[in-house]
């Protein structure tokens, strides 16, 4: 809405208003996956103290004398394999993108919600997202960071980064925080709706559904983050809809990174202990993704498989992320319409 301004005495700053916007916000991307991209984003993910919470005197030396010369490299050959070619970007930010489009679209009966999407780190940033809703008139916006659960390391840098931003603006919109989400009766029955989907495209059956989350690091846990309790309440609320027993549902985690202990079971060994042990059939998703990216169809889809297959599995099989779905969108959607409540 853009205010009738003729009563405004000469010179008073134009005013916008009476809108609410609904920014969906996952965790970024490079821009390519060259050696200049990947070290910039890199660079960007890695020195938020939110990320790695080692003192900046212990981990600048290492980061940038070690880990900004070697890994935007070898992780940009691991982009280069998971990069969507159509659009020339990851599929992380094309689904995101996606996700803020049919919210847009399921939110149209409430003409003066606006939905957009950003990235923690990289482009398009939550700044320029807030400056850009502001300026179509949102006194009020929901931040939606894109994780069921919560983690310090992504939800609370998410927050952080916004407010951050507020800390500049004169005028500050409203501002409400999604809460974690892993035990929504939407998200998990999505979840299970997902696995069997997946399952129905099959002409076999797998011994095993392994649930694998993105890791963080023991000591995180040990300091009071939730995020391993919420994992785990996931799992076990999705084993219960699925009406699996426990000797057929496991809860592992993956994407370690660094020399400290991480949480466990750890993706990868259990992939080559499984395949060791004897089990031939397994299904793996990630059920801590809201969107297919880098972290499950490089890591799990693709190198998760290949240990198995190499100690002795023989069949593998990934169920996608809910992504923009119809079932990945109504969870999206519920989430929404609960926290916009009073607002719209
Ligand atoms: C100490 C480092 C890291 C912590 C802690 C961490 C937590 C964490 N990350 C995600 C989700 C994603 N991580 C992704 C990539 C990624 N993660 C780390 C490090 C930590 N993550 C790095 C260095 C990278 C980049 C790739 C690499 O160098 O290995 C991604 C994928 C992004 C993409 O574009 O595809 C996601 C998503 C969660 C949910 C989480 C804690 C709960
Ligand atoms: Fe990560
Ligand atoms: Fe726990």
């Amino acid at each position: 809405m853009t205010a009738d301004q003729s009563h405004l005495p000469p010179g008073h700053p134009s005013v916008r208003f009476g809108k609410v916007g609904v920014l969906l916000v996952n965790l970024g991307t490079p821009d390519g996956t060259d050696y200049k991209s990947m070290r910039r984003y890199l660079k960007e993910f890695l020195m938020d103290k939110r990320v790695i919470e080692w003192s900046p005197w212990k981990w600048y030396p290492i980061l940038f004398g070690i880990v900004l010369n070697t890994r935007p490299q070898k992780v940009g050959k691991a982009y280069e394999e998971i990069w969507n070619k159509e659009k020339d970007e990851s599929y992380l930010r094309t689904y995101t993108r996606s996700q803020a489009e049919l919210m847009a679209e399921a939110l149209k009966g409430h003409p003066n919600v606006v939905a957009d999407w950003a990235m923690r780190y990289g482009q398009p940033s939550i700044a320029s997202k807030i400056d850009a809703l502001q300026a179509a008139g949102c006194e009020k916006i929901l931040l939606f960071p894109l994780y069921p659960q919560y983690a310090a390391s992504t939800t609370a840098t998410v927050n952080d980064k916004a407010f951050e931003h507020l800390m500049k603006l004169r005028w500050q919109p409203a501002v409400r925080t999604v809460p974690p989400y892993h035990d929504d009766p939407a998200y998990i029955d999505a979840l299970a709706v997902s696995v069997e989907k997946k399952l129905a495209t099959l002409d076999w059956e797998p011994e095993l559904l392994i649930t694998s989350f993105h890791g963080i690091p023991q000591s995180y846990f040990k300091q009071g983050d939730p995020y391993h309790c919420h994992c785990m309440k996931t799992g076990r609320l999705l084993r219960e809809r699925l009406g699996l027993p426990k000797e057929k549902f496991m809860v592992t985690f993956q994407s370690r990174f660094g020399p400290e202990e991480w949480l466990q079971p750890y993706t990868d060994k259990t992939m080559e202990k499984l395949g060791k042990d004897g089990v031939k059939r397994i299904a793996i998703m990630n059920p801590g993704f809201v969107s297919d990216c880098l972290e499950t169809l490089e890591e799990i889809a693709g190198e998760a498989g290949e240990i198995f297959h190499h100690n002795g599995g023989e069949k593998f099989v990934h169920i996608p992320c809910l992504n923009d779905s119809p079932e990945g969108m109504n969870v999206l959607e519920t989430v929404v319409r609960r926290e916009l409540q009073g607002w719209i």
